[in-house]
């Protein structure tokens, strides 16, 4: 079935739909992987996003049932230039397209990937639609304005607390979208995990003594994201504060910092990041629009973007508080940046 890609700007791509086929509106990103489709589609990160990946085949080793990054996909529509029908792989359930068909995710393949990212690049991230059919401009404009993401983290969010046993340190998670391979890697350093809704609130958090409170990764602007943003102001001093990616930027918010959107993100498997506090070098995986434009007082930075010089981690020169804005769980990519988990628990009290 023919299917195009409208963007904001007016350029359109047609190729053909896959999926679930149903027309869809969403903010047009790139992902730089060559592997790693599952846990893009089910980073919940990406909520309200239609991702394109510029790896031209995709699908290769199919869909298998571990590891998804939460229960089901969450990106708004999935770009590719080829899929593959006939994945191979041990590990292999579903094939790309029977996924996505199930969890009503719309596709769109047979569009030059590459010409699409070279747009975004130069003009930067932009709303789109995956449409089915014909429609005239004011009817695209009218979509594309009703289309907002605010309420993001709302929807990706725990609805209830819950518990990952452990005999270890005690770590609060705040889930702002969290990703499972997050929850895991506490889980591995033996700690003691209690998950809390994305409104929870100071008093809630403290109520169970952490030895540390963590901030996830989610969706969205973090300048939306005011309750959080409140709950991490009233926690400051009171216990050890570490976050990833969303989380990180809310910390900066809390402190007095500001954030900004970039040009058209961070997204793939290959980024280079420099530990200013090691003196090394690591290539890490990322999955990020905005970033912190301006570090809070009391704060310095530990990470640096090694392609554009933008602020990838930062702690607190005083106090227990320490951030990164890549994705050290690594999942897709490499696992250079492991080693930040265990920096973390040095935190806990
Ligand atoms: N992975 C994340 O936590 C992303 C954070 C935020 N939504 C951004 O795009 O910058």
């Amino acid at each position: 079935m023919k299917a195009k890609l409208i963007l904001e700007n007016g350029i359109e791509f047609e190729g053909k739909a896959f999926g679930y086929l149903k027309e869809s509106v969403g903010e047009v990103v790139f992902n730089t992987g060559m592997t790693g489709y599952q846990e893009v589609l089910t980073d919940p990160s990406y909520y309200g996003q239609i991702v394109t990946m510029t790896y031209p085949l995709i699908g290769n080793y199919g869909i298998n049932l571990e590891d998804g990054e939460s229960d089901k996909p969450k990106v708004r529509g999935f770009i590719v230039r080829e899929k593959c029908d006939e994945p191979s792989n041990f590990r292999c359930e579903f094939s790309l397209e029977d996924y996505m068909k199930q969890n009503k995710i719309t596709g769109l393949y047979g569009i030059d990937t590459r010409a699409l990212t070279k747009i975004l690049r130069d003009n930067g991230t932009m709303k789109g639609i995956i449409a089915l059919e014909d429609m005239s401009k004011e009817e695209v404009k009218m979509k594309l304005d009703r289309f907002s993401n605010r309420g993001a983290v709302k929807e990706v969010t725990t609805d209830k607390i819950y518990k990952v046993n452990g005999s270890g340190k005690k770590v609060a998670i705040m889930d702002f979208g969290i990703k499972k391979n997050i929850v895991d890697n506490f889980s591995k350093r033996g700690c003691s995990v209690t998950v809390f809704p994305a409104d929870a609130t100071a008093e809630d958090i403290l109520s169970i003594d952490p030895d540390l409170v963590f901030l996830s990764n989610g969706p969205g602007d973090p300048q939306d994201v005011k309750s959080g943003i409140e709950t991490v102001k009233n926690l400051v001093g009171k216990k050890p504060i570490v976050g990833i990616c969303l989380g990180h930027q809310l910390l900066a918010l809390a402190l007095g910092g500001d954030t900004a959107k970039l040009k058209f993100g961070h997204r793939g498997c290959n980024h280079p990041v420099k530990d200013l506090v090691h003196d090394t070098v690591h290539i890490t995986s990322q999955n990020h629009g905005y970033y912190v434009s301006r570090l809070p007082e009391g704060m310095e930075i530990s990470h640096v973007n090694v392609n554009d010089g933008t602020v990838e981690g930062m702690r607190h020169k005083t106090l227990p508080m320490f951030s990164v804005q890549f994705h050290p769980e690594a999942c897709p990519g490499p696992q250079d940046s492991n080693y930040i988990f265990d920096e973390f628990m040095k935190y806990a009290l």
